[in-house]
């Protein structure tokens, strides 16, 4: 086949992969809605995450499992991210804490954060895929230490970003979601 006969065989997919997408997309604010009507502040759930990719991966050939495998978590990365904006428009006040204290009504330059996450092999590589999924930029990303037993790590991350955006204030609340003792430490304008 033609390199130009496959490319067009690529935008017709990527049409019909379109429009799968936008349905899944509506489907994540429906689970949304589901959610904040029965007061569930949790997007993520670790636990449907695996069975899905368990699910749809078993059948996959080797050959292209993973990378098929990496496809179906972004699409959820991002149904999650959908999510954590719609909670924060639809209720802004139920992160009040994560703000408390923190100037975020004006503009910043850049925005330190401390989080702790599980010890696994996407630990760092998830947050820098949500800082650059949200338009930021990480600029410094510190690994601080492991728990005891190694099963979570301590981040500081300085991210190159204005809090007064309400983007910039939704990446904190995914953040704070998918991390424990996460802390706003210092804003720098
Ligand atoms: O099932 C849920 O609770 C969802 O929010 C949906 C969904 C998905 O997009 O498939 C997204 C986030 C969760 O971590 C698990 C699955």
């Amino acid at each position: 086949m033609e390199l130009t006969e496959i490319r067009n065989k690529i935008d017709a997919l990527d049409e019909e992969i379109k429009a799968l997408l936008l349905q899944r997309l509506a489907c994540s604010k429906e689970v949304a809605e589901a959610k904040a009507s029965e007061g569930e502040t949790k997007i993520y759930r670790a636990d449907r995450e695996e069975a899905i990719l368990e699910r749809l991966g078993n059948d996959v050939p080797e050959a292209v499992r993973r990378e098929y495998l990496a496809i179906v978590r972004k699409i959820m990365e991002t149904s999650r991210m959908y999510q954590y904006g719609l909670l924060y428009d639809w209720n802004p006040a139920q992160y009040d804490g994560l703000f408390a204290n923190v100037p975020y009504e004006f503009p910043s330059r850049k925005v330190k954060i401390l989080l702790t996450r599980p010890n696994r092999p996407n630990a760092m590589s998830s947050i820098l895929s949500m800082v650059g999924d949200y338009g930021y930029n990480m600029e410094k990303m510190e690994l601080l230490s492991y728990t005891e037993d190694r099963q979570a790590v301590r981040f500081l991350l300085t991210v190159r970003g204005d809090l007064s955006e309400r983007h910039m204030q939704k990446l904190m609340v995914q953040l704070a979601g998918e991390s424990r003792d996460f802390c706003i430490m210092e804003v720098l304008r």
